[in-house]
C-alpha cells in the first residue's frame, strides 16, 4: 500500500451461514447460505470521503463491519495503513451509548484507552470536544437519556473524534433522525470534515445525503459494487442503470417532500440471486447476454461500472 491509502478492499466477499426459518428448524433442514457481499474492491485515500449507497439489505452494513475490522470476510483481502486508528459512528444513537455512563466518561473513554492526553488534561479535552459538536461542557455531567436523538448523535461524534481517528466509518449516521435534525448533523459532519480533513467511509441508503458528503460514491446492489466514480461524475453521467434509478428516486435535499420514491421492481432474494448480472431482473435494458454472463467491473470514463454496455443515461428518467 502506498502512503496515501488508508484502506483497501480487494475482492472482498462475505457469505453468511444463513438464518434458519421456523420451518427449517422444525424439519431440521439446513438454512440457505447467503452471499451478502460479493467481490467488492475499493480504496480509500487519506483525506477522502468515500460514500457507499444502496437499498436496504444490499450489504452496506456488512461492508462497514468488514472495513472496521469487526467482522472477517469469507473471501478477498483487506489492506490497512499501519497504525490506523479507527472509530465508528452507528445509526442508532440510542443503543450505541452506555446509559449508565455520564456523557463526560463516554467521551473520555477513547482518550483514556489510547492515552491521548495526560490524565489532568482529559476533562479539558472532553469540554473542547463537546463544544466542537455543538453541546456544552455542562452536558458532560448528564446521562445519555437526557438527550434527544440528534444530541445523542452529537455525543457519538464527540466520542469518535476523541479517539483522534485516522479513519472514520459512519454507518447510516442520520437515518434514525428527523429530517430537520438530519440536516443539522450533516452540516456538523461536513464542517468537521473540512476542518479536520477526516478520512471516512460514509454509508447510507440516501443518495442526496451521500452526494452532500462524499468525494467518491460506490453504488451497491445485492452485495455487488455496480458503479464507483467521483460524486460529480455519478450525477453528471451515471453509467449504471441502477445508479440512474437511484437518482430518479431521490428528491433534492431542499425539496418539500424529501421521501425517497420506491425503485420499480423487487429486490431479488439474496440467497437466490439472478444469474449473470444481478441487476438484470429490474433493468430496463437487460438482454440475453445479461442473463448468461456476469459483467466485470470495468473502467469507463472517470469511474468503474459493472455493466456489459456503455449506456448513455444522461438526463434519462427510467423510473417514470
Ligand atoms: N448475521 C447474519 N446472518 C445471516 N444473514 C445476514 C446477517 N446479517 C445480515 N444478513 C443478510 O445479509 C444481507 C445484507 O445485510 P446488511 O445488513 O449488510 O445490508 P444493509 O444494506 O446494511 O441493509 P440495512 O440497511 O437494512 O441494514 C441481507 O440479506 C441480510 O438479511
Amino acid at each position: 500500500m502506498s502512503g496515501h491509502e488508508v484502506l483497501t478492499l480487494s475482492s472482498v466477499s462475505k457469505a453468511y451461514g444463513g438464518r434458519a426459518s421456523l420451518i427449517e428448524k422444525l424439519f431440521g433442514r439446513q438454512p440457505k447460505s447467503l452471499q451478502a457481499v460479493r467481490e467488492v474492491s475499493f480504496t480509500i485515500r487519506k483525506g477522502e470521503v468515500m460514500g457507499l449507497v444502496g437499498e436496504s439489505g444490499c450489504g452496506k452494513s456488512t461492508i462497514a463491519r468488514i472495513a472496521a475490522g469487526l467482522m472477517a470476510p469469507t473471501g478477498g483481502e483487506i489492506g490497512r495503513a499501519e497504525k490506523t486508528r479507527q472509530q465508528m459512528i452507528f445509526q442508532d444513537p440510542f443503543s450505541s451509548l452506555n446509559p449508565r455512563w455520564r456523557v463526560h466518561d463516554i467521551v473520555a473513554e477513547p482518550i483514556r484507552t489510547h492515552r491521548l492526553r495526560p490524565k489532568n488534561a482529559v476533562s479539558a479535552r472532553v469540554g473542547e470536544l463537546l463544544t466542537q459538536v455543538g453541546l456544552s461542557e455542562a452536558d458532560g455531567a448528564k446521562f445519555p437519556q437526557a438527550f434527544s436523538g440528534g444530541q445523542r448523535q452529537r455525543i457519538s461524534i464527540a466520542r469518535a473524534l476523541a479517539g483522534e481517528p485516522d479513519f472514520l466509518i459512519l454507518d447510516e449516521p442520520t437515518s434514525a433522525l428527523d429530517v430537520s435534525v438530519q440536516a443539522q448533523i450533516l452540516d456538523l459532519l461536513r464542517d468537521l470534515q473540512a476542518r479536520l480533513h477526516l478520512t471516512s467511509l460514509f454509508i447510507t441508503h440516501n443518495l442526496p445525503v451521500v452526494r452532500l458528503m462524499a468525494d467518491r460514491i460506490g453504488v451497491v446492489y445485492l452485495g455487488e459494487l455496480v458503479e464507483l466514480a467521483p460524486t460529480d461524475a455519478i450525477f453528471r453521467r451515471p453509467r449504471h442503470p441502477y445508479t440512474r434509478l437511484l437518482i430518479d428516486a431521490a428528491p433534492d435535499l431542499d425539496a418539500k417532500d424529501r421521501s425517497l420514491h420506491p425503485i420499480p421492481g423487487e429486490l431479488p432474494d439474496p440467497s437466490d440471486p439472478p444469474s449473470g448480472c444481478v441487476f438484470r431482473t429490474r433493468c430496463p435494458f437487460a438482454t440475453e447476454k445479461c442473463a448468461a454472463e456476469r459483467p466485470l467491473l470495468r473502467q469507463i470514463g472517470a469511474g468503474e461500472v459493472r455493466c456489459h454496455y456503455d449506456l448513455d443515461l444522461t438526463g434519462r428518467e427510467l423510473a417514470a
